[in-house]
């Protein structure tokens, strides 16, 4: 697990550092500046020359000091370096002013506007987490002559122009190539379109104090491959019941795949029983592709009832939605589930489409409900336009969370998920995932786990991590162009078994 501080956290992390821990500021700039040479260096002869030329850009604040410190650590290494300091600021940092005076000391050339001269690097210490306001005049045009000019792009902490709390560009940005962030990743450098500016993004240790960040505890974080630990444990001494049952409430007259998808992926999730609850149209197609799902069906309202009476009765979780449709049928079933049932509901594509004809009826669920749409469904649930949902998405997700008591995966290329209080990032995944089906997919795998054992908040962050795996490896396989759904589901297996082999 990983944090993802805002601008406030990050700024209060270096805060407590400096001033409760009384390590000075001066020292983590130098420990941030070493960080950023040491990445330079390890890219020489490949990717750089053996000797540079570089241009480092800075204006008064800390991330200047941080740029002017490694002009002077390039220059005593042997590399040629220029400094261009805008100076459109009224006032300048102590530690940007202590740095500049050993830049001229050391004789290094500082200028106020950009040369034409080519550089093999263009180091952007221009703003970091200090960054406010929109980019605007002097600030603006240097941002753009510098994306302009060849060379490889080295952002300092952030690149200039990306909020680090919602990952905005405001008003422009500087473009990375490379990223080198100190202490702690940055919300803003996970969230689109500020990881697009980004680059690839090198996390440095700096010697922020680890305590500060444990106190502080960011509110959002993402999980990495250690946290495939998370998945509960089989024992030797258990059979099928053990592992769970999973209704799968899902597909409709026209519409079988979804609930294949589904229902495969709880079963590739560990599940021990998976049963799907289907129209009967779809009876042949399911038991053919998926002979070990137990099938229930229906072809009117009478038998749809009965089939929402028996998920109730016999399993350990509910899944409604993949593919279901909006018949009378479709809305009969899943009032039903959400009145009657007390264990855990996952409720995803027409569950929610239905639902945000009636939301009050989401509150009526005695047990834990996790709901899974993607923007379009979100949009429909809270009446925010898609691009404002974007902009604001981890508010938007938690909001929604909080005001109706659910698990909310709002899912997007950077899915979150959250309960109302802290907010899971996803970082997993690909745009190949950008395929029908793929979301049936994610909620058979958020089910399953919750069969096998997790608590739903769990099962929903490593749900949304794993399935996020499954596509990476899906696209290893086939390419992003050619992968589809069943790739995912037939990926899942791997992720799970990479664990087992590790015995994490
Ligand atoms: N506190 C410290 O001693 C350390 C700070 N570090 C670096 O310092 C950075 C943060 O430094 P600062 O807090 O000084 O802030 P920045 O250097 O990010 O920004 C400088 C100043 O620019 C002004 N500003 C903000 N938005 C603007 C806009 N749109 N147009 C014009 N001016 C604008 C603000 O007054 C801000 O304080 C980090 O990102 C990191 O690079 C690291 O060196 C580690 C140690
Ligand atoms: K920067």
């Amino acid at each position: 697990m990983f944090y993802l501080p805002d601008r406030d956290e990050m700024q209060e992390i270096d805060r407590r550092t400096i001033k409760e821990r009384g390590i000075p500021g001066i020292l983590l700039m130098e420990r941030a500046a070493i960080s950023i040479l040491e990445e330079i260096n390890a890219r020489k002869d490949t990717v750089l020359p053996a000797r540079v030329k570089c241009l480092i850009v800075v204006e008064g604040g800390n991330n200047g000091g941080d740029g002017l410190a490694l002009a002077r650590l390039l220059a005593q290494q042997g590399d040629q370096v220029e400094v261009c300091y805008i100076s459109g600021l009224s006032k300048v940092s102590d530690s940007f002013a202590y740095q500049l005076d050993i830049v001229r000391n050391l004789g290094i050339q500082v200028t106020d506007e950009i040369s034409q001269k080519e550089y093999d690097i263009i180091v952007d210490g221009i703003f970091g987490v200090g960054l406010k306001r929109d980019v605007a005049g002097i600030w603006k045009n240097v941002i753009e002559q510098m994306n302009n000019m060849p060379g490889y792009k080295i952002a300092v902490d952030l690149p200039s122009g990306v909020d680090a709390t919602t990952g905005q560009v405001l008003g422009t940005s500087f473009r990375a190539d490379l990223t080198v962030t100190f202490g702690l990743n940055k919300r803003g450098l996970v969230l689109h379109p500020g990881c697009d500016m980004a680059g690839q993004v090198v996390v440095r240790e700096i010697g922020f104090s680890d305590r500060e960040v444990q106190d502080i505890a960011p509110e959002a974080y993402g999980y990495d491959l250690s946290d495939l630990a998370r998945l509960p444990k089989r024992s030797d001494n258990s059979n099928k019941g053990t592992y769970g049952r999973a209704a799968v409430i899902a597909g409709s007259a026209d519409m079988s795949g979804a609930a294949v998808f589904a229902a495969e992926a709880a079963y590739r999730t560990g599940t021990g029983l998976v049963k799907v609850y289907t129209h009967s149209l779809n009876r042949t197609v399911i038991g053919n592709r998926i002979p070990e799902a137990v099938l229930m069906t229906y072809s009117d309202e009478v038998e749809a009832l009965k089939c929402a009476e028996d998920a109730v009765s016999w399993a350990d979780v509910i899944l409604v939605g993949p593919g279901l449709g909006r018949s009378g049928e479709a809305e009969e079933l899943l009032r039903y589930v959400i009145c009657e049932a007390e264990q855990p509901l996952v409720l995803d594509a027409d569950a929610l489409n239905i639902i945000s004809q009636d939301l009050e009826l989401l509150k009526k669920h005695r047990g834990e409900v996790t709901v899974t749409p993607h923007l379009g469904e979100m949009s429909r649930l809270t009446d925010i336009a898609i691009p404002d949902i974007k902009k604001n998405i981890l508010r938007v997700c938690k909001d929604f969370a909080m005001e109706y008591n659910v698990i909310d995966v709002l899912k997007d290329s950077r899915t979150c998920v959250s309960r109302g209080g802290d907010i899971y990032i996803n970082t997993s995944g690909n745009n190949g995932m950008s395929t029908a089906g793929a979301g049936d997919v994610l909620a058979g795998v958020i089910t399953g786990l919750i069969a096998t054992g997790s608590s739903p908040y769990e099962a929903a962050k490593l749900g949304v991590y794993i399935h996020g795996l499954a596509g990476d490896l899906a696209a290893e396989r086939m390419g992003k162009n050619g992968m589809i759904a069943r790739d995912i589901v037939e990926s899942i297996p791997m992720v799970i078994k990479g664990v087992e082999n590790e015995k994490l």
